[in-house]
């Protein structure tokens, strides 16, 4: 390898030439000169190539040129001594290369190799095109000459630039007289070429047609020829002729030698493109929105309205494009509205919300609308960057809601009223209501009360004496029915007033309350009629019991304005089932019981017995006979003497009535049925029947030429309060004729005190047709000097109570002593009644009573008999 050192000079290889000695010295000195001269200039070539040149032997380097060292980094004399198989990678790799290059070097060819790894002394790789010569084909002894060529670099560059053509995402193609030289997988994919198919093909093939070729190429050829690089957006076509949209960039490989060719970079764009219509489109169809927006849109950036739509410049009345670039300020009436909107909007934008309120704005005219604005920022962490605002009209709708707030108060007010007025017609109605229920119970309470005592009445007795019957013969126990009348209340009620009456009644009820259980019923008939139901009873001798214990109750005076009122029951008993199973019998057979207490004297009680019935049903049998007595003609009068004490002389007749029951012989008395007509109301026409009779008798009897007498017709309670009586009584005078002086009325002090205050005026009323009045039994009521004075009577009845022990009682005596006293301080005349004997006539003689009547004189006596009565000789009898 040291070949090119001065040791071994290479020939020139020219033949020696047969020239004189000096001549051929000296051509042998020029031919010497000159290979000295060559082999300088061939030792500079070697030393200065630019390029290895190695001569190799088998197994060694027999020399080399400095620049081979320089690539191996060896020194030439380390070169040297190194085997050439310590420059290769490898002992395989050296064998391959000799095994490679042996046949051709061996036929005397050219072994060439484009590059080929050797390895430096520091290690590293040396990549190196290769030629080799040997220097005799034929003696593979005689060497071989190499001529090593530093590739490394430009290896390196083409693996890099074929990493990039491969790795680009751009579609690389090279080209040359518009024929494809060259183009990377990305191209092929993008244009459908498979590798190394489109090679060699005119660029025509990605046009659509030739003028699209023709016409590209004439834009762009003649401006890469002026050095400029081509840049287009443009639509090439694939190999299944589908569009395809990208970016082309042309360049020259060189351009001052343009034949070169040229490099061609398309970048499929297809999919920026379809974005970019599609935001075009977006754009146009948002451009589209806005300008067909029924609200105003704009976009603001510090307080500057960039752009709006056309809705908002129809808001504001501005025209198109008019508030682009405008301040918001001036789209609000005055500094404040201002101020607090962008105070709000602040507020809300550093909240990171949209700001959504309600202004007042005003338009480019002056005039104003109320507006909804939302507000939101673009970026909401730039809260002073761009925002978009949307703003809506709402005048009408806040003049609608102002219409309906002020149609709603007006509502609320008119509903409040109403409300006001409803309330005060529902509590009038609750209190109707109530009322109405109180007045309902009322009415039932006194449906089924006693409206004085507050006692059951009938009916709620009649209800519980049911029930107590039922409970009773379930558990196969007694009841007991008791019926109660207060003795002689009559005379107490009808002397010291209907109060008084009332005062005791209740009382009355209050004690028998009071004598008896509570699980016991007391209830109230009417009138002085008592029930007490006990609905367990063990028999007669409890019911005695409970019956002293009434009677015990009210024997304790009652006192009452100053008076003792004194008052006593009498009872009837009636027990269940003994006497009776069901609600009329009882209280039947205990209203008969009650009448029997009283035969019996009154203040006691009695049980019914059987033969009480008997005694009822003949009361009853009477009442309903009485009810025709009239109409049959059945009643009758007497008239019993009233004689003159002074004379013993005929003074008048008392007028009695009789029934004529059935038209039998036997008559009635009017004791017996005078109480069933005053009961049943019958007593008022048969009551002006007597009247009537009466006064056509008289009227008969003077027209027989008898003396005419008064007449002294009975008027009972109930009659003389019966409204009709004037009238009635002035009908019978009138139609009669008669002397009303004749006719002269006996009325008992309690019918006088059961009128009240019509009592004076009726009596007036009768005294004012000429009749006269007198009060009769008298002394068995409240003989009141009061009413005495008032009423316009002018004859007193000594009742024959006092008059029958008249003889035998000191007190009785005194009383009509009393009588005859307060009589005269009144000047009032007096009446005996039921004068039996002399001894009696005597001592109301004495006692200067003026008049007297009774069985001593004469009994009551039918009108023929009267009559007989009135002529004289009767009268003589009467007189003796
Ligand atoms: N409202 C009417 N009442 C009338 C009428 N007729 C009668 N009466 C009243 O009936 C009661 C009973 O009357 P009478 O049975 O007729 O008894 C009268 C006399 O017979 C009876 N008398 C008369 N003298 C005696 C006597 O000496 N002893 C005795 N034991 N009785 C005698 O007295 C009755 C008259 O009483 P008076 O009326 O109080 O004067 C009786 O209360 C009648 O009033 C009538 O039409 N309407």
């Amino acid at each position: 390898m040291d070949g090119l050192s001065s040791k071994h000079p290479l020939t020139a290889g020219s033949a020696p030439i047969d020239t004189p000695r000096h001549t051929q010295l000296e051509a042998a000195a020029l031919e010497q000169e000159m290979l000295h001269v060559a082999l300088r200039e061939q030792r500079a070539i070697l030393e200065n190539a630019p390029v290895g040149i190695v001569f190799t032997l088998p197994g060694q380097f027999k020399s080399c040129n400095p620049r081979i060292c320089e690539m191996l980094g060896y020194t030439h004399a380390e070169l040297s001594r190194l085997h050439p198989v310590d420059v290769f990678g490898s002992a395989r790799d050296y064998q391959a290369l000799v095994a490679e290059a042996y046949p051709v070097l061996a036929a005397g060819g050219l072994f060439e190799k484009p590059e080929h790894p050797f390895r430096r002394r520091d290690g590293s790789m040396m990549w190196a095109r290769l030629r080799g010569r040997a220097v005799d084909p034929g003696a593979r002894e005689a060497g071989t000459i190499w001529i090593v060529e530093d590739v490394t670099d430009v290896r390196q560059t083409l693996i890099e630039v074929q990493a990039i053509m491969t790795n680009a995402t751009v579609g690389i193609m090279f080209v040359r007289n518009r024929i494809i030289q060259r183009y990377n997988p990305a191209f092929a994919r993008m244009f459908g070429y498979r590798d190394g198919e489109a090679l060699g093909r005119s660029t025509r093939i990605v046009y659509r047609d030739d003028q699209a070729f023709h016409d590209f190429g004439a834009t762009a050829y003649p401006q890469l020829a002026r050095g400029i690089p081509y840049r287009s957006e443009t639509e090439l076509v694939c190999k299944d002729g589908s569009p395809i949209w990208g970016q082309l960039n042309g360049y020259l490989f060189n351009p001052d030698d343009p034949d070169l060719g040229t490099i061609w970079m398309f970048e499929d764009r297809r999919q920026e493109r379809f974005d970019e219509i599609q935001l075009r489109n977006a754009l146009l169809e948002n451009r589209a929105i806005l300008d067909n927006a029924v609200l105003g849109i704009a976009v603001v950036e510090e307080g500057v309205t960039l752009h709006c739509n056309s809705k908002m410049e129809e808001l504001f009345g501005s025209p198109a494009g008019g508030m682009d670039g405008t301040p918001v300020r001036a789209l609000y009436p005055d500094e404040a509205a201002w101020g607090l909107a962008r105070v709000e909007t602040a507020r809300s934008f550093g909240a990171g919300q949209v700001h959504t309120a309600e202004y007042l704005l005003s338009r480019r005219d002056g005039t104003r609308f109320w507006a909804r604005l939302s507000g939101r920022l673009f970026d909401a962490a730039d809260r002073r960057g761009r925002s978009v605002w949307l703003l809506d009209d709402v005048t009408a709708r806040r003049e609608a809601a102002d219409a309906i707030r002020r149609a709603r108060d007006e509502l609320e007010i008119r509903v409040a009223e109403r409300t006001a007025e409803l309330a005060g017609a529902n509590a009038l109605l609750q209190e109707e209501i109530n009322e109405r229920r109180q007045a309902e119970a009322r009415v039932h309470h006194m449906a089924y009360h006693d409206s004085l005592t507050g006692l059951p009445n009938r009916a709620l007795l009649s209800d519980r004496l049911d029930l107590a019957l039922k409970a009773a013969q379930r558990n196969g126990r007694k009841l007991a029915v008791m019926f109660l009348d207060l003795d002689r209340f009559k005379n107490i009620n009808d002397s010291l007033g209907h109060a008084t009456g009332d005062h005791l009644l209740r009382e009355v009820a209050r004690r028998l309350c009071a004598a008896v259980r509570d699980s016991d019923t007391v209830a109230r008939l009417g009138g002085d009629e008592f029930v007490v139901l006990l609905p367990d009873i063990k028999g007669a001798q409890e019911c005695a019991g409970v019956a002293d214990k009434i009677i015990g109750a009210l024997a304790t005076p009652f006192p009452f304005e100053g008076h003792s009122l004194h008052i006593s029951p009498s009872i009837g008993i009636c027990l269940c089932p003994d006497n009776g199973a069901d609600v009329d019998t009882l209280m039947r057979h205990a209203d008969a019981a009650m009448y029997h207490a009283k035969a019996a004297g009154r203040n006691n009680y009695q049980f019914f017995d059987q033969r009480l019935n008997q005694a009822a049903a003949r009361r009853f049998e009477l009442e309903s006979n009485l009810r025709s007595a009239l109409a049959h003609k059945e009643f009758e009068l007497h008239y019993q003497p009233i004689i003159d004490t002074t004379t013993r002389r005929l003074h008048a007749l008392e007028v009695l009535l009789r029934w004529r029951k059935g038209g039998s012989d036997t008559l009635v008395g009017p004791d017996e049925f005078i109480p069933i007509l005053e009961e049943n109301g019958m007593i008022v026409p048969v009551g002006e029947w007597v009247i009537r009779t009466a006064c056509e008798q008289i009227m008969a009897w003077q027209g027989q030429g008898l003396a005419a007498v008064p007449l002294a017709i009975n008027l009972s309670a109930r009659q003389f309060m019966h409204d009709g009586l004037v009238d009635s009584m002035r009908r019978i005078l009138g139609e009669t004729g008669i002397d009303p002086s004749l006719v002269e009325f006996e009325l008992t002090e309690t019918a006088l005190m059961q009128h009240g205050g019509r009592t004076l005026e009726i009596l007036r009323q009768i005294n004012g047709m000429g009749m006269r009045l007198s009060i009769d039994d008298f002394g068995t009521g409240y003989s009141s000097l009061a009413y005495l004075k008032r009423f316009p009577v002018r004859k007193i009845k000594i009742d024959r109570a006092f008059v029958r022990e008249l003889e035998a009682s000191a007190e009785d005596r005194a009383i009509v002593a009393a009588v005859m006293a307060l009589a005269n301080s009144l000047q009032l005349s007096v009446v005996a009644e039921g004068v039996e004997t002399e001894g009696q006539y005597a001592l109301l003689r004495s006692h200067g009573c003026q008049f007297a009547q009774g069985y001593l004189f004469a009994r009551p006596l039918p009108a023929g008999e009267a009559a007989q009565l009135l002529a004289s000789s009767v009268l003589e009898a009467i007189e003796r």
